[in-house]
């Protein structure tokens, strides 16, 4: 059976949220804007899944949102927030280390005329709280700051960061999906004013990202006409799919101080193990322990992937949404790793089923790799 070390690229689904699908897929198949009871049916379902978001994320019911996927509720809530702000606000805030669905929308906001300023990070991927502290101001439309890096697994301090732009009236987006069910979160008690999670990263299923929108703030829709989910985001809801991933969230939830332990023996076990020359990535601290990334000695990590999959452990070379784009290691560059040194990491991520016999598979296949991998072969 596959070693799978890639549960930040997506996790396997939970048992519970499989059967949760397959009850509300007989029971809440109809519209919820229907006004039958068929329609009825789904749409107390929907209400009662917004009802426990809010809860996982202590915010109110009315800030909740369900979308395709958490890259397009990142669009849609950055989107939405900065048509709500004063024309004359044109600096976004942030970081390269967000996920490639945020950078690919800062991308477009810049030719559309928003300057972006991109903070630094330290050499643990840690922001630069000065200079975010400076950068911040009046005309500062948005600050968009992750809670977890899906490569690094660095933490931002998204708390500070919410408290310091509320100074200026500035309104603070985090993608919190490396986060959410691993690390403690609350998002009403931080301030933020949107938040976004994905569920297949929680054991729930693809296609169903979830995002908080704080109702007290204005913003607008980026859709026009749409009756659905107050206008953030239009289309059919997809109810099975939400009270799927709304299982996985509460067992994610519940179970999140236990998982956060057991990674972190994960974590420190394989720290203890590593083969010789290769070094582990981060803060080990105050990074997240479900993502541990690794600089091995002189074998390039795509090389590396491969020769694991031969050996069925699952292992990835950065987030999977850049991958095949050349762009695989552009965090570590933003961390001012050389590019030749970034050509050589390798990203493994842990759930709860993952052992540490498992890790000493991973190793062993590691240290055959790079013993028959030498540089003048
Ligand atoms: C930090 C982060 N944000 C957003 C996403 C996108 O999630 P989804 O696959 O639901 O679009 C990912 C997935 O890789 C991620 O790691």
């Amino acid at each position: 059976m596959m070693i799978y070390l890639d549960s930040a690229a997506t996790a396997p689904m939970r048992k519970e949220a499989v059967a949760a699908y397959a009850e509300a897929a007989e029971k809440a198949f109809g519209n919820t804007q229907s006004l039958h009871d068929a329609g009825s049916a789904a749409a107390d379902y929907f209400v009662s899944c917004r009802k426990l978001w809010a809860e996982f994320l202590n915010v109110r019911p009315d800030g909740i949102y369900f979308t395709g996927n958490a890259s397009e509720a990142n669009q849609l809530a950055i989107r939405s927030l900065l048509n709500g702000r004063p024309t004359a606000c044109r600096q976004i805030i942030s970081t390269k280390l967000e996920h490639a669905s945020v950078l690919s929308v800062l991308h477009e906001l810049e030719k559309n005329g928003y300057t972006i300023d991109y903070i630094d990070v330290d050499r643990f991927g840690q922001v630069d709280m000065t200079a975010f502290e400076q950068a911040v101001d009046e005309e500062t439309a948005l600050v968009i700051m992750q809670l977890v890096n899906s490569e690094m697994g660095a933490v931002q301090p998204v708390k500070e960061c919410t408290q310091i732009a509320k100074r200026f009236g500035v309104p603070l987006h985090s993608d919190i999906v490396q986060g959410f069910g691993k690390l403690p979160v609350d998002i009403g008690s931080w301030g933020v004013a949107s938040a976004v999670c994905s569920a297949h990263k929680i054991g729930g299923p693809k296609g169903v990202g979830i995002a908080y929108l704080d109702p007290s703030i204005h913003w607008q829709s980026v859709y026009e006409g749409t009756t659905h989910q107050n206008g953030f985001r239009a289309g059919t809801i997809d109810v099975p799919g939400i009270v799927s991933a709304t299982i996985a969230a509460k067992h994610a939830v519940i179970e999140q101080p236990q998982s956060y332990d057991h990674a972190r023996s994960l974590q420190d076990y394989l720290l203890e193990h590593l083969p010789d020359g290769v070094i582990a990535t981060g803060d080990i601290a105050t990074k997240s322990p479900f993502i541990q990334g690794l600089i091995l000695p002189h074998v390039e990590g795509q090389w590396m992937m491969l020769d694991c999959n031969r050996a069925q452990i699952a292992i990835s070379t950065g987030t999977a949404c850049k991958i095949g784009y050349g762009e695989a290691m552009s965090a570590m560059l933003a961390m001012g790793t050389e590019p030749d040194t970034a050509r050589k990491f390798v990203r493994i991520s842990f759930h709860q089923a993952i052992s540490t016999r498992d890790i000493d598979e991973f190793i062993r296949v590691v240290e055959k790799s790079l013993a028959e991998f030498t540089p003048s072969s």
